[in-house]
């Protein structure tokens, strides 16, 4: 069957493409690389038209021009906060959007986030009709499913990715087309400071040939990709919500074959890509790997199928109870949930799976005044992105605290002795005020 002509019958202008919103209407731009440039642009110079425009993604890597549009037309909601979106809740010109991410899915199928229009970046169509969604699977199908109408902004710089649901979109399901060439955004990966490669080096010894291995973002899980890159270690299967650059250095070391996963043998999965233009050229048409929903890589029934599943992700503060703040610092949204909860819940089910959630032991705010990231209780309006009753093993600079079915002493115990020294004194202070510290404890 030949496709062309409904190609040509759908293909339009993006001016001509958003005349299809209406005041009112949620507007979908599926996450990250997927956020289409040329709608974004076209639907933000209807600003003053429209009213009550609700526009929902996550993940921004460039400008969304239906926020520097200005008040007026449109509400962005963020499921997720790259440092965009930040700055955009910071200048009060976006909202946040409270998420367990194995779950967003089900919240579009339930009802809960409903769609008007759903507007993506998609690949070119291939001889069957199919347009491939590329670097972003996360629960597009879901949205494919619930929205009254699609438009796709085809773009032959997104990679076409291989993978399971989610993975495509038929043209048979899309109401408009139109074309782009805008580059795919790219996100340099952070470096690694030395405070990064000591709490690589306490979680380095913790790996095994082998093991399946969730990394998550910022400096230190790229210090330990490098470490493990250097390494003898082999026969790692890669099980990610994002894909980015420290897996990239990971295949091309020759770390990664994936030949020893309990389940989808042979194959690296993950359900979000960003990094370099490097990596988006490693994932098109790569049969090695596949994108999956979001629902599917991050459900603990997935995880636990690994019997050693590794999971390392960053967290912002904790309190002496063992609770993690992993999103905010006081009211100010940082980041978001994520998939955090869902990596910890998951590998405490793989059988000798092991979940480490890392930060720097202090912070330095902008006056230069240093903070112990480890407080004796919250601050307020700190958010809980994992509770103590699921923490798993906290790494600082200064070692790793054990958490799991500890009692409240000895959980204060572990994490004052992976505090800043020069913090420890008033947080035993604390914790004897608190009740939560025994006199046998080490001084
Ligand atoms: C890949 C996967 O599979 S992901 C699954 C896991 N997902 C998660 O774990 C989600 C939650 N975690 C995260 O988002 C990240 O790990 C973070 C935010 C905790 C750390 O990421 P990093 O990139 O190392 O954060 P970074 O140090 O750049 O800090 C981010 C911002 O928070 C601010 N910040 C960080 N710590 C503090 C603090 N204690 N107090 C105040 N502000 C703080 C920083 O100043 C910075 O703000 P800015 O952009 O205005 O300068
Ligand atoms: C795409 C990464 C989001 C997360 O923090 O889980």
């Amino acid at each position: 069957m030949d496709f062309s002509q409904a190609y040509q019958e759908k293909l339009t202008t993006p001016e001509e493409a958003v005349q299809i919103v209406k005041s009112g209407d949620w507007v979908d731009y599926s996450q990250t690389c997927a956020i289409p440039v040329r709608l974004d642009e076209a639907l933000a110079a209807r600003h003053g038209d429209l009213s009550d425009v609700k526009v929902r993604s996550s993940i921004t890597m460039q400008p969304l021009q239906v926020v520097e549009a200005g008040e007026g037309s449109f509400i962005y909601n963020a499921w997720h906060c790259s440092g965009l979106d930040r700055r955009y809740i910071d200048q009060g010109k976006a909202f946040f959007n409270p998420m367990l991410f194995r779950n967003v899915g089900a919240y579009y199928r339930k009802g809960y986030a409903p769609v008007d229009v759903l507007m993506l970046t998609v690949s070119p169509m291939d001889a069957y009709g199919n347009f491939s969604t590329g670097l972003t699977n996360c629960c597009v199908q879901d949205i494919i499913d619930v929205a009254k109408y699609i438009v796709i902004e085809v773009n032959p710089n997104m990679p076409r990715v291989y993978g399971t649901t989610g993975d495509h979109i038929h043209i048979s399901q899309v109401d408009k087309i139109v074309e782009s060439d805008a580059q795919i955004p790219t996100a340099a990966a952070p470096p690694a400071t030395e405070i990064d490669r000591k709490i690589a080096g306490y979680i380095f010894p913790e790996l095994s040939d082998g093991m399946t291995l969730q990394l998550g973002i910022g400096g230190m899980p790229n210090a330990l990709g490098a470490l493990i890159a250097e390494s003898d270690l082999k026969d790692i299967g890669m099980h990610t919500e994002l894909m980015s650059d420290g897996y990239l250095n990971l295949y091309r070391a020759g770390k990664i074959t994936n030949m020893k996963k309990e389940i989808d043998r042979g194959k690296g999965v993950f359900s979000i890509a960003n990094g370099s233009r490097d990596l988006y050229d490693f994932l098109h048409e790569n049969q090695s790997i596949y994108s999956a929903p979001i629902g599917y890589v991050n459900h603990p029934d997935t995880i636990r199928q690994f019997k050693n599943f590794v999971s390392i992700n960053g967290c912002i503060a904790m309190d002496l109870y063992g609770q993690v703040c992993s999103e905010t610092a006081g009211t100010r949204q940082i980041s978001g949930t994520g998939g955090q909860l869902d990596f910890v819940t998951g590998t405490f089910e793989s059988e000798n799976g092991k979940a480490f959630l890392a930060m720097s032991s202090t912070f330095t705010d902008k006056a230069g005044v240093v903070h112990s990231r480890i407080m004796p209780t919250f601050t307020e309006g700190d958010v809980m992105t994992t509770p103590r009753t699921q923490v798993p093993t906290i790494v600082t600079e200064y070692g790793m605290a054990h958490q799991v079915g500890l009692p409240t002493w000895q959980r204060a115990e572990n994490i004052i002795n992976i505090a800043h020294p020069d913090f420890r004194e008033a947080l035993i202070q604390a914790a004897e005020a608190q009740g939560i510290w025994r006199r046998t404890n080490k001084r």
